[in-house]
């Protein structure tokens, strides 16, 4: 993880989590409407806050599938820590959602795309966010990748075209201090453990699951970190949610396994 420092305070902030629909061939396309959908999010939100943090789902800009990765892949090329412009950058998918971040004014998770790494020219399931002035201030590659063989029911190798990421990866906002994983990693408890003990309060996950190893799990592992607040239809859509430190701090101090583990027995994998 990039940041080690201090965690920010936990603040109350509201979250908006964008479902697409079908995501299409053309990535132009694709384009246009998840940056409509990210100002839908911040202008029609209905009686929650406006979102302080929009999230866009796992590969929003191409067809989820081995064979599309290499032809929808973009060079991004930033490093943490060294100067990045958007504008500049060589990912069309990178310079609308800088320009989406800056025009609503929001802290920008930018789901996921494929991504070409201009060194070696291997291919990554990445995840980009921005601040609401536009920087990039955080990438995250899926780290463990999404392969499966269930005879009769489902083959998917992610690992055919794409590298797995090697880092963990967060970022600080003025709320919180946001641990980022992308799908199929939110089902490795190894990474929601590190960010935890790094100061992450809050993990974001884009996804975009399969309907025959998803639906059995999706709900089950987020409620194994605490109670679901909100939870889109199978269809197009946002939900919003109100974050409230209130109940962390509470969870945390009613149920004190954060200060209760015994690292003399089974070591500490952060520290590993
Ligand atoms: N798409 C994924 O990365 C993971 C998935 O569909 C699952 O874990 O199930």
């Amino acid at each position: 993880m990039s940041t080690l420092t201090r965690a920010p305070v936990l603040k109350p902030f509201t979250l908006a989590l964008i479902q697409l629909g079908n995501i299409g061939a053309n990535k132009a396309a694709n384009l246009t409407h998840a940056r409509e959908m990210i100002q839908k999010a911040v202008t029609n939100h209905g009686s929650n806050k406006k979102p302080d943090l929009v999230v866009l789902p796992e590969c929003f800009n191409s067809p989820y599938g081995v064979t599309h990765f290499p032809e929808y892949a973009e060079r991004i090329g930033y490093t943490p820590g060294k100067p990045y412009s958007p504008d500049n950058s060589e990912s069309e998918s990178v310079k609308m959602l800088s320009a989406a971040a800056k025009e609503n004014q929001t802290w920008l998770i930018g789901g996921s795309i494929p991504e070409r790494d201009p060194q070696d020219d291997k291919l990554y399931n990445t995840c980009t966010v921005y601040n609401p002035q536009g920087d990039l201030v955080a990438m995250h590659r899926k780290v463990h990748l999404f392969d499966i063989d269930i005879p009769g029911k489902i083959t998917f190798k992610e690992s055919e075209t794409l590298t797995g990421g090697t880092t963990l990866n967060s970022f600080d906002t003025e709320f919180a201090r946001i641990g980022l994983g992308i799908c199929y990693d939110i089902r490795f408890p190894e990474l929601a453990m590190i960010a935890a003990r790094r100061g992450c309060q809050v993990l974001v996950y884009p996804g975009a699951f399969n309907l025959t190893t998803g639906p059995l799990h999706w709900e089950l592992l987020q409620r194994g970190r605490g109670t679901v607040l909100a939870e889109a239809s199978e269809k197009e859509e946002i939900v919003y949610a109100d974050i409230d430190p209130k109940t962390l701090e509470e969870t945390r101090s009613g149920i004190p396994v954060t200060t209760q583990r015994r690292f003399d027995v089974y070591g500490d994998v952060s520290k590993m």
